[in-house]
C-alpha cells in the first residue's frame, strides 16, 4: 500500500491541495492519504507548527504533498513557533537537500507571462536549489547591545561536502537534459560563493560533456527576464534559489504555476512536493488561488517518489489541455475559481 501524507497547512494551502488530491484520486492508483496539521493550523490546534505526530506521519509516508504555511496572526510569535519553521523543520528532519523547481511555459500562457511571447516561449529550465544549508540554517541572532543598539545576523556558510552533493545532482540532471549547467553565486563578494564555485569547477572535470557556466546572482536575475531561454539547469544555493524561482514563475505566467520537489537524493522515496508559492493570505478563502502548481507538484510526486512517470505525464497533459482550452484563474487573467480550475484539469484527464 502506498501512503501519501497530506500536510495542507494555512491560507490557500488547503484550497489548492484538495484539488491536487482530487486529481491523484482520479488516477485510481490505490493510494492512501493521511492528513496531518502543519504550520499556523498546527500551532493553533496543538501549540507547535510541526507537532511530533505530524513529523511521524511525514516520516512514515511514501511521499508528502505539502500545501503552504504562513499566517499573519503568528507574526508576533517567538520564531520557533512561526508557521514557516514547520517547512524548514521538515526539510532538515528529512534531509531534503535537493529542491527541483522546474519552470516551463505552458501552451497558451504567453499572454499571462510578464515577458514578450517570443521570449517566454523559450523557457524550459530547472532551478536546482540547495535546501539544507546557507543563511537558512546558519547561526542566527537578534540581540540588543549594552548601549541599546540592536543587531541581527544570520551566518551564511556551506562546506564542501554540502556543495559537492548538490552539484553532483546538477551535473547528472544536465546530462539528462541539454548538457548545460549554469552555477549561480555571488563569488565576487562572498567567501561562501567562492567555495561553491571552486567545488563546482573541480567536479566539472568528471563531466566533460556538460557545458558549465558561472553567473553572479544579480546578473542571473536580469538574464531570467532578458533571455530565459539560455538556461537549462540553474544550480544555486538556498537563498538565491528561493528568490530566483519566484521570479522565474512570473516569466511562465504566474506563481500559481510552479511546482517543486524536495528530495534527499535526486530520485527516491519520502520526497516532499509543494507549490513554490506561500499561503497567500491576501486571497485566502476567496476561491481565487490557482491550483495548478499544487496539481503539478502531485505529478512530480508520482514521477520522483512513486516511479509512475506515465501517471505524472497524464496530469501534466491534463493541465496543459485545460489551459489550451482557456481555463484560467484570476492570476492568469481569467475568472475561474480554484475548484473550477480543478474541475477543468479533471475533465481533461485522459
Ligand atoms: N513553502 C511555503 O509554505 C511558503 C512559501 C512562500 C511563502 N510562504 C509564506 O506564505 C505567507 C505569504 O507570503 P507572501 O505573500 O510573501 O508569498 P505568497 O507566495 O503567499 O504570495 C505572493 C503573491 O502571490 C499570490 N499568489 C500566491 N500563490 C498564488 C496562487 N496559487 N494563485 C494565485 N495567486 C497566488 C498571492 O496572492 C500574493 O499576492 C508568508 O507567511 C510566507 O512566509 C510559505
Ligand atoms: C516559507 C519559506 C521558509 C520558504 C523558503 O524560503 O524556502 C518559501 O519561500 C519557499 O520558497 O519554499
Ligand atoms: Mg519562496
Amino acid at each position: 500500500m502506498t501512503t501519501i501524507a497530506i500536510l495542507a497547512g494555512d491560507g490557500i494551502g488547503p484550497e489548492v491541495t484538495v484539488q491536487a488530491r482530487r486529481v491523484l484520486e482520479a488516477l485510481d492508483l490505490d493510494l492512501t492519504f493521511e492528513e496531518a496539521p502543519v504550520g499556523g493550523a498546527a500551532y493553533f490546534a496543538a501549540g507547535h507548527p510541526l507537532p511530533p505526530e505530524t513529523l511521524d506521519v511525514a516520516k512514515r509516508a511514501d511521499a508528502i504533498l505539502f500545501g503552504a504555511v504562513g499566517d499573519p496572526r503568528c507574526d508576533a510569535l517567538e520564531r520557533k513557533f512561526r508557521p514557516e519553521q514547520a517547512i524548514l523543520g521538515l526539510r532538515a528532519a528529512l534531509g531534503l537537500f535537493v529542491n527541483l523547481r522546474p519552470a516551463t511555459l505552458y501552451p497558451g500562457l504567453e499572454d499571462a507571462s510578464a515577458l514578450r511571447p517570443e521570449v517566454a516561449r523559450e523557457i524550459d529550465m530547472v532551478i536546482l536549489r540547495e535546501l539544507n544549508g546557507d543563511v537558512y540554517f546558519g547561526e542566527k541572532g537578534y540581540r540588543t547591545a549594552a548601549n541599546g543598539t540592536r543587531e541581527g545576523y544570520d551566518v551564511m556558510s556551506y562546506n564542501e561536502a554540502e556543495v559537492r552533493r548538490i552539484a553532483i545532482v546538477g551535473f547528472e540532471m544536465a546530462k539528462r537534459r541539454k548538457n548545460k549547467l549554469c552555477s549561480v553565486d555571488k563569488a565576487n563578494v562572498l567567501e561562501t560563493s567562492q567555495l561553491w564555485r571552486d567545488v563546482v569547477i573541480e567536479l566539472s572535470a568528471d563531466y566533460p560533456e556538460v557545458a558549465l557556466t558561472h553567473m553572479y546572482v544579480d546578473n542571473a536575475a536580469m538574464q531570467l527576464v532578458r533571455n530565459p531561454g539560455q538556461f537549462d539547469v540553474i544550480l544555486t544555493g538556498n537563498l538565491f534559489g528561493d528568490i530566483l524561482s519566484d521570479q522565474a514563475s512570473m516569466c511562465t505566467g504566474s506563481i500559481g504555476m510552479l511546482p517543486s520537489a524536495s528530495l534527499s537524493a535526486w530520485s527516491g522515496a519520502n520526497g516532499l512536493y509543494e507549490p513554490i508559492h506561500g499561503s497567500a493570505p491576501d486571497i485566502a478563502g476567496q476561491g481565487k488561488a490557482n491550483p495548478c502548481a499544487a496539481i503539478l507538484s502531485a505529478a512530480m510526486l508520482l514521477r520522483h517518489s512513486l516511479e509512475q512517470p506515465e501517471a505524472a505525464a497524464r496530469i501534466e497533459a491534463a493541465v496543459s489541455a485545460a489551459l489550451v482550452a482557456g481555463a484560467r484563474t484570476p492570476d492568469l487573467g481569467g475568472t475561474m475559481t480554484t475548484s473550477e480550475m480543478g474541475d477543468a484539469v479533471l475533465a481533461a484527464l485522459v
